[in-house]
């Protein structure tokens, strides 16, 4: 399917340095890639939107961090390959389709083209493959069949499971302990007590037709795609086994991003699926994660709505480290918006001090753990500066304002 225009990216002086990030399996910084750019470009999928209660601001500012990953790859002079579902089909698709007396695929269609319209509005580099799992259901089944054959796959009744004890590497992705591994499958759509399985992780692959529910005739019969395997098909037939960056927000780690890679890794039989596991903190509000389950979301588009700059919204979620859990406040906007406006008076004084150094600093910022704060404090002291008005020794440069505003835009995302 579509996915949604692509935005400007101006031409910076020189090159930055391949960005280091935290990678959920090692538990420790890597550099991404870890090869040159000369090798090929740099292959990352992220989990898409489950099409409903799009894009809330916990979706926003998960693709926010991918987005940056790509903006310092792309400025390190590594070519990118960005590829990105929809599940267009899925439990609690189909649930609140239910609530809501509305048809499920009309629901997925308006959702995700209002997703398509926030992306674009927050200048989100959009992925070069944007999969739907409906469009999918046929690499879906290839792969359960191929798991079949070797013995990693079988079936509970009509349905299909995958035998998680066929990856030996198994939870190495989440690195989640083991105790605790039943209770976050059950919490995140497993069914650990199915009778049936060979082992209560073992998750679902293909579900066979459920009365009133959509479904699509196959040679595994009648029924539609398990979650894991969608993202796992998708991923191989759009960019392939060793990819740079799988990436999503931190309650995917397990078991959608563990599930995802064992499947992948016993279908093709490379090991890794992925060379860094990247995963975004949790936005909150009052006191709970923003989630649909809870209701309790702020949507961009409501935003965008009351007449807010989408700048000022993208600025108030970089202030906040892409890996911490943090809580949403109105405030936030404010001070984007303040922050936003000294900038826009900076980048528009004739001359200003030297932005050499601003942009050595955006640079070093991102590729360390993709420090957005600390990059949006270098861009606060810059602008100080030069709104304090020129110091005594300092030499004017007419290019600097130009190149200040370029960084920004090229580095951070944000038009000034
Ligand atoms: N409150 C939140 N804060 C940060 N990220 C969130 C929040 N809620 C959801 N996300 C992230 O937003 C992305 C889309 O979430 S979703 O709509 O539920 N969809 C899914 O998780 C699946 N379609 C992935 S294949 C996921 O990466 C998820 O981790
Ligand atoms: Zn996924």
């Amino acid at each position: 399917m579509d996915a949604w225009p692509t935005t400007h990216l101006p031409k910076l002086p020189g090159l930055g340095a391949s960005p280091r990030v935290f990678d959920t399996s090692t538990g420790g910084l890597v550099a991404t890639p870890a090869r040159p750019a000369a090798d090929g470009p740099a292959r990352i999928y992220v989990c898409g939107i489950t099409p409903y209660d799009a894009t809330h601001l916990g979706h926003a500012a998960t693709y926010l961090a991918f987005d940056l990953v790509q903006r310092a790859w792309l400025d390190a002079g590594y070519d990118v390959r960005y590829v990105q579902n929809v599940t267009d089909v899925d439990d609690p698709l189909l649930e609140r389709a239910e609530r809501d007396q509305d048809d499920w695929q009309v629901l997925a269609m308006r959702e995700t083209a209002l997703f398509r319209e926030d992306m674009t509005a927050l200048r989100i580099l959009p992925p070069y493959r944007y999969i739907g799992a409906v469009e999918s259901i046929d690499l879906v089944v290839a792969l359960v069949q191929r798991l079949i054959e070797q013995g990693a796959a079988y079936r509970v009744d009509e349905d299909v499971y995958f035998d998680v004890h066929a990856e030996p590497d198994f939870g190495s992705v989440s690195n989640l302990d083991p105790a605790l591994r039943e209770k976050i499958f059950g919490e995140r759509g497993g069914d650990p007590d199915r009778p049936g399985k060979r082992h209560p992780l073992d998750c679902l692959l293909w579900q066979a037709e459920r009365p009133g529910e959509p479904s699509w005739e196959t040679p595994l019969g009648r029924g539609r795609p398990g979650w894991h395997i969608e993202c796992a098909a998708i991923a191989l037939e759009y960019l392939g086994a060793g990819i740079d960056v799988q990436g999503g927000g931190s309650d995917l780690s397990f078991p959608h991003h563990e599930m995802g890679a064992a499947e992948a890794q016993v279908v093709t039989g490379e090991r890794p699926f992925a060379y860094t596991y990247v995963h975004a903190g949790m936005v909150g509000l009052d006191g709970e994660k923003m989630s649909k389950s809870r209701g309790n979301l702020v949507f961009v588009s409501k935003l965008r709505a009351e007449g807010h700059d989408p700048m000022a919204i993208r600025l108030a979620l970089l202030a906040h480290h892409y890996r911490a859990d943090w809580e949403w406040h109105a405030e936030d906007l404010e001070r984007a918006e303040a922050r936003l406006a000294r900038w826009r008076e900076a980048v528009s004084r004739p001359d200003a001090p030297s932005a050499d150094p601003l942009l050595a600093e955006l640079r070093e910022r991102l590729a360390d753990d993709l420090d957005a704060p600390g990059a949006l404090a270098a861009m606060d002291r810059w602008a100080d500066a030069v709104l304090a008005g020129p110091a005594a020794d300092a030499v004017a440069d007419p290019g600097a304002p130009g190149l200040a505003s370029r960084a920004l835009d090229a580095l951070l995302g944000v038009a000034l």
